[in-house]
């Protein structure tokens, strides 16, 4: 569905993605994981083209479609491609309800007259009560859906998440697992997740990608990815 070739980011003088070479294949959940500051918001955000790169190709192909170059579209030209994203920092507007941050990335994706699919409220039951609310009244764990319901609102074809357990607690964290493993087994989403837990990384994902100071160091099955890689790599 998209690779990744030789990508460098620099942000100003500073060098930060090095020749990164990343392969999202159809219908698989690959983990993105590594050290605090190593490059993982920055590769995803050059993915979502909120951060242009310096050099290197990202070619995204659809099923039955001629592979596509991202790096020609807009961010919001690969939302409407396929691209969703669920930024750590979640992103959604405070003063306007649950339905208005819906119908907002719809228009984003350039969706304004489509209805918000029944999907979205069948996975995310509480929005649908809370459709009305002001997102910036809503609960820490209700604000994350939100944000991940804005992601699916657009059907996508790839679902980027970052972090999306961070500061959330056990039981938010069981349901997520079990919405990310239906929607990539059930309905053969692709997904990018950016993870630092690794159970939760065990149990969602098929492959990991492992960054160390802005460099992919290994790449693959998630069964390679043993104790000691863990220690070199990630561990303090
Ligand atoms: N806007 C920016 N301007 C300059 N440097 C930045 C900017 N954003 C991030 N950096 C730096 O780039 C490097 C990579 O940051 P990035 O946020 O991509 O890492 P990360 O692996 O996602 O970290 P974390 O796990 O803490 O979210 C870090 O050294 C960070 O300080």
């Amino acid at each position: 569905m998209l690779s990744l070739r030789a990508v460098n980011q620099f942000y100003g003088e500073k060098h930060t993605l090095w020749n990164v070479d990343l392969d999202l294949p159809t219908g698989q959940c690959i983990c993105l994981l590594g050290a605090p500051g190593v490059g993982k918001t920055t590769l995803v955000n050059c993915i979502t083209g909120h951060i242009p790169v310096q050099s290197g190709s990202m070619l995204w192909q659809a099923q039955g479609c001629p592979p596509e170059d991202l790096l020609t579209r807009p961010p919001e030209g690969r939302t409407a491609l396929g691209i969703g994203y669920v930024p750590q920092d979640k992103r959604i507007f405070s003063q306007l309800s649950v339905e208005e941050n819906l119908h907002i990335a719809m228009m984003a994706a350039g969706e304004q007259h489509k209805r918000i699919s029944p999907l979205v409220y069948e996975l995310f039951p509480e929005l649908y009560t809370l459709r009305q609310v002001r997102g910036g009244d809503l609960a820490g764990d209700t604000q994350q859906q939100l944000a991940l319901a804005r992601a699916l609102v657009n059907d996508p074809k790839l679902l980027i998440l970052d972090e999306p357990t961070n500061g959330r607690g056990t039981s938010f964290i069981q349901d997520l697992g079990q919405t990310l493993r239906r929607l990539n087994q059930e309905f053969g989403l692709t997904i990018l997740l950016v993870e630092q837990r690794l159970s939760f990384i065990r149990w969602v994902a098929d492959k990991f990608c492992l960054l160390h100071r802005g460099r992919n160091v290994a790449q693959g099955d998630l069964t390679m990815l043993d104790d000691n890689m863990v220690s070199d790599w990630i561990a303090p």
